[in-house]
């Protein structure tokens, strides 16, 4: 697992071997442990080089050893050994050089990166911190600011800017373990007492109380609950304070306590499960390995509306050549300065060109003849959507792809109006569609897997969490919505505040509480939706049967705000009050609260204290009961594409591993006992009613998250 040979005579060079990311697993630190012990032993040897094989340096420790009994050589003394040689240790850095694989690094004595490398320590991100030395090896390389903004945030730097901050000696665009051998060459015999980095003090921060307190309120504002950036910053103040040992300790205290816990295990998986949605299956045994996509040379967008727009920047930014048809003259020219502004900003933050030639503007939809995929993104309406269907299986060459972005419409229908059902999908964007990281692609029952495979692949080119879901209303994400929010209604209409419910759902760590997300989204849009099921009446009615619609309770507060204009931000008015409409700053709104009063007291309805805990468990439990019914139809393969969903697209908290993992940690048969609590004192609520498959799951003991397939009639999961 760590190759040795003798290279220009006198440099041992040491090879990680251990595909695809040489990940630092037993074999591999036994590897690296036995070939230190043989260049330094070896007389003929002067300097080591140590590189990864394929490309990449070192994606860090192996985290599927994290769940197990962790055997062979700790990764510690492994790094102290090296940075203690006797002979220049030089790590050749090309790929990666992540977490333990830098940490590595830094125990070398010289660092010499390729142009295209980068470095980081993303532990933060598996709910870890860097505890091979990392935490107290990098401040004092590079200084504590520096140190603490690459460790709480676990990004990765480009081999420029690690030159520039300090962690690497050189970087080169030529063969990276040639340059490091020559470099190995010019260094050996020098003293290397000034390389060692353990034994650097850490640079002098002024003012260290005042600026750690910042630095603290800071981290725990955005970590929003997570635990894991809160003892980096810990780790990286005892380096600033500590001798190395001390701090090496601390270290070790800290992670000790990161390394058991349910958020580490939460982010460890979500990692896992973002790379399983990848190999997705269909129920028709259709899967990723054994349908080819299409290829995609040149795309169009139809309509450029929000939506349309900011498609068509996604799909510019892979370097495709992009039609972006809009009908309306003005609405036309608009969407050009936007979309052009937007590739400019996006250009800029990248340090690259911006692909405005990849984009050609037309009004008319003839110009999207010989484009090999379509994404329709025009106004959400079966019945135009329906006609833009029509014209395109009209003007599209034979075997163009058409895919619909729709957030709830059905995308048998629309296919069933073209010749080739088989070539249409949906593709489920979320807005800003150039900024956000889910894509749901639907499937109905007629697409093709090739015409899946080609909307997969297009959707990791433009870095988004793909993820395939069968074709229901609302998909995977707006279905297991619409409980959350209906039961946020009824705590309302039971005593609860929008201020309330919102707290409880914001300390669980969502970065907005719904109604707050519902005053950005603006309300008119679910007002919309109730009015075509039929489900708005006149708010005339009161009493408890003017709460029953369709046979289940039914809360009208949302549309009783609309009917008074007030559609949240946009309006300046919604479930909180706002400066001036469209600006984001919500505050408590006493109107509000008058006017549920009388909601109250129209319809009967006597206020109780309602607390966080029942806010939590009647939101999320009802979300999470629709996860099962998912899970059971087959509309989503495995509790892993729920999970992906709802951290990528809907601000569930990822330290919390997504709604199917929280069950899982919360204990299914807790969920299952609550839900049928809840649903003895409101039956007339069916989204209570625990689903067939929770009940079986606790029925069959309760197995971990990765088990549940076997309770899963239509199960297609590839955790
Ligand atoms: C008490 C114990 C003390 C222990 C000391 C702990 C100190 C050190 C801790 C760590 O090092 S934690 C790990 C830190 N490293 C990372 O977080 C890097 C994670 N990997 C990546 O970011 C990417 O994989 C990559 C390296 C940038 C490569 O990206 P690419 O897109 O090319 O490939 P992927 O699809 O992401 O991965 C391919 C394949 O490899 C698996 N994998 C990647 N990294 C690891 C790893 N560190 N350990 C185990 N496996 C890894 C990944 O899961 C993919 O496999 P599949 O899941 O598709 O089968």
């Amino acid at each position: 697992m760590a190759e040795y040979n003798r290279v220009s005579e006198c440099v041992g060079l040491i090879t990680l071997r251990n595909p695809p990311v040489n990940a630092l697993s037993a074999a591999v630190r036994q590897g690296i442990v036995d070939t230190v012990q043989r260049a330094l032993s070896d007389p003929n040897v002067k300097s080591v080089v140590i590189c990864g094989q394929n490309g990449i340096f070192c994606g860090g420790a192996d985290i599927k050893e994290f769940g197990s009994n962790m055997t062979g050589p700790p990764l510690i003394p492994m790094i102290h050994a090296i940075e203690s040689a006797n002979k220049p240790v030089v790590a050749a850095i090309e790929g990666s050089a992540l977490g333990g694989g830098l940490e590595l690094a830094l125990g070398c004595h010289y660092r010499i990166a390729h142009s295209k490398a980068r470095l980081g320590l993303p532990e933060v991100s598996l709910g870890l911190l860097p505890a091979a030395g990392g935490s107290q090896l990098l401040p004092r390389l590079i200084g504590v600011p520096a140190a603490l903004n690459l460790i709480t945030t676990g990004r990765h730097v480009t081999a420029a800017e690690a030159l520039q901050l300090g962690i690497v000696d050189q970087v080169t665009d030529h063969n990276t373990v040639d340059a490091a051998v020559k470099f190995a060459l010019s260094v050996a015999g020098r003293s290397l007492d000034p390389r060692r980095i353990s034994t650097h003090p850490c640079p002098q921060q002024p003012d260290l109380d005042a600026f750690f307190e910042e630095v603290m309120q800071k981290v725990r504002q955005s970590a929003r609950g997570a635990i894991a950036p809160i003892a980096c910053v810990q780790a990286v103040r005892a380096a600033a304070t500590l001798p190395y040992a001390q701090g090496m300790e601390r270290e070790r205290e800290l992670m000790a306590t990161l390394f058991t816990s349910g958020q580490a295990r939460a982010l460890q998986y979500c990692f896992f499960a973002e790379r399983a949605v990848g190999r997705w299956r269909m129920p028709s045994g259709a899967r990723w390995d054994t349908s080819k996509p299409r290829p995609v040379h040149k795309a169009a967008v139809i309509g450029l509306g929000t939506m349309g727009r900011g498609i068509t920047v996604a799909l510019a930014q892979t370097g495709l050549s992009v039609i972006a048809v809009e009908t309306q003259e003005k609405q036309l020219m608009e969407a050009k300065q936007a979309i052009s502004a937007m590739l400019e900003r996006g250009a800029k933050r990248r340090g690259v060109a911006p692909a405005l030639d990849g984009v050609i503007y037309s009004q008319n939809i003839q110009a999207v003849a010989d484009v090999d995929l379509v994404i329709e993104a025009v106004f959400e309406d079966i019945a135009l959507k329906t006609k833009v269907f029509q014209q395109l299986s009209a003007v599209c060459k034979p075997g163009t792809l058409l895919c619909t972005n729709t957030s709830a419409l059905d995308v048998d229908q629309l296919a069933s109006e073209t010749p080739n059902p088989e070539l249409v999908v949906g593709m489920h964007f979320f807005a800003p569609a150039h900024v956000m990281k889910l894509l749901e692609v639907v499937y109905g029952p007629r697409s093709s897997p090739q015409a899946v495979a080609t909307a997969m692949q297009l959707g990791k080119k433009m870095g988004k969490a793909s993820v395939a879901v069968g074709n229901c209303r609302g998909f995977v994400g707006n279905r297991m919505l619409k409980p959350y929010i209906e039961e946020a209604f009824f705590l309302l209409e039971e005593g609860a505040t929008p201020e309330l419910v919102d707290q409880a759902l914001e300390e669980f760590g969502f970065p907005m509480g719904v109604f707050r997300m519902s005053d950005l989204s603006g309300l008119d849009v679910g007002w919309r939706v109730r009015k075509g099921d039929g489900l708005v009446e006149p708010g005339t009615a009161s009493g408890r049967s003017a709460r029953i619609r369709q046979g289940r309770r039914y809360s009208p507060l949302g549309d009783l705000l609309c009917e008074e204009g007030r559609f949240g931000q946009k309006t300046g008015r919604g479930w909180y009050q706002y400066d001036k409409p469209g600006s984001r700053v919500a505050r408590s709104d006493p109107w509000l609260h008058s006017f549920l009063g009388a909601y109250r007291a129209q319809h009967g309805l006597v206020a109780r204290r309602i607390d966080h805990q029942e806010v939590l468990e009647r939101c999320l439990y009802a979300l999470i009961n629709e996860g099962f019914h998912i899970l059971d139809d087959g509309i989503a393969a495995g509790p892993e594409d729920i999970d992906v969903i709802y951290v990528s697209g809907y601000g569930w908290p990822r330290h919390r591993g997504g709604p199917m993992f929280y069950a899982n940690m919360v204990g299914l048969a807790k969920v299952l006992e609550r839900l049928e609590h809840y649903q003895q004192l409101h039956p007339e609520v069916p989204h209570l009613q625990p689903s067939s498959l929770l009940r079986r799951l606790v029925a069959s003991g309760s197995p971990p998250i990765h088990k549940w397939g076997e309770a899963i009639k239509k199960l297609h999961s590839q955790l």
